[in-house]
């Protein structure tokens, strides 16, 4: 097998919020064309990883490090290379829908951006609402454009806090073949997810977070999907 670039690496990080270590000594090895997922009971841990693996939150041990480089969430060229779903985004209240696409392919140096931008908003079926100013949206549409924020730009490592919530059963089935899609193509994903179907579309690894209790973070479960041989 032809090896594939590591993309993302986190070596022992820790979080403990108060007293309590949430996140206990997790290590992962991201390559190139993996899609691996996060699963595991509410306030286990996984949003708490997600957000040291982007650098959102500074782990209190360990290290992160995007294709080499210590990650760090103002770096310009991790930012380059990363794009995320995490929490609700933030829209500007006077973008519309298509505007807040077009800036953010505009940002990231896309070439041709109309034309991406308008095979994105057709792709989460947005066409109609392109005008909408997003608090006049619904809130499985908000999620479609959060989702679209992060196609409509270069990727090669795509981080996700589970991208189902809110979307109707077409939306789940689109965003599993689209992820599916994304892998294929050499991208790497991160995501957690509480929606079994869509974990056993994408995932080619496994990782069940338990959480504080009893022993901080699991080991690795063998993975649906591609293996690695
Ligand atoms: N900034 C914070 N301060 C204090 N506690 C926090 C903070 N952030 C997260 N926690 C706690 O850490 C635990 C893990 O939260 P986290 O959001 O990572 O869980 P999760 O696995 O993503 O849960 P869910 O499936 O509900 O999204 C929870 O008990 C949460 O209350």
């Amino acid at each position: 097998m032809a090896s594939r670039s590591v993309v993302l690496t986190a070596s022992g990080i820790s979080k403990t919020f108060g007293e309590v270590p949430i996140v206990s000594d997790f290590s992962l090895t991201v390559h190139a064309g993996d899609a691996v997922a996060l699963t595991g009971r509410n306030g286990a841990g996984k949003s708490t990883i997600l957000r040291m693996l982007i650098g959102a939150q500074k782990p209190d041990t360990g290290r992160v490090e995007f294709e080499g480089i210590r990650m760090s969430e103002t770096n310009p060229e991790i930012r380059r290379g990363m794009a995320s779903v995490i929490d609700d985004l933030d829209f500007f209240p006077d973008l519309s829908v298509v505007e807040h696409l077009d800036l953010m392919a505009r940002a990231h140096g896309v070439p041709e951006p109309d034309a991406h931008v308008d095979a994105v908003l057709a792709e989460v079926q947005l066409v109609p609402q392109s005008g909408q100013l997003p608090g006049t949206l619904s809130s499985g549409q908000r999620r479609r454009l959060a989702l679209a924020t992060a196609f409509v730009r270069p990727r090669r490592l795509l981080v996700l806090d589970e991208p189902e919530q809110r979307l109707d059963v077409e939306g789940v089935a689109w965003l599993a073949d689209r992820l599916v899609e994304e892998r294929k193509r050499g991208l790497a994903i991160i995501m957690a997810s509480h929606e079994p179907h869509l974990v056993d579309a994408v995932a080619t690894r496994r990782i069940h977070v338990v959480g504080p209790e009893p022993a901080g973070v699991a080991a690795e479960a063998p993975g649906a999907g591609e293996a690695d041989a």
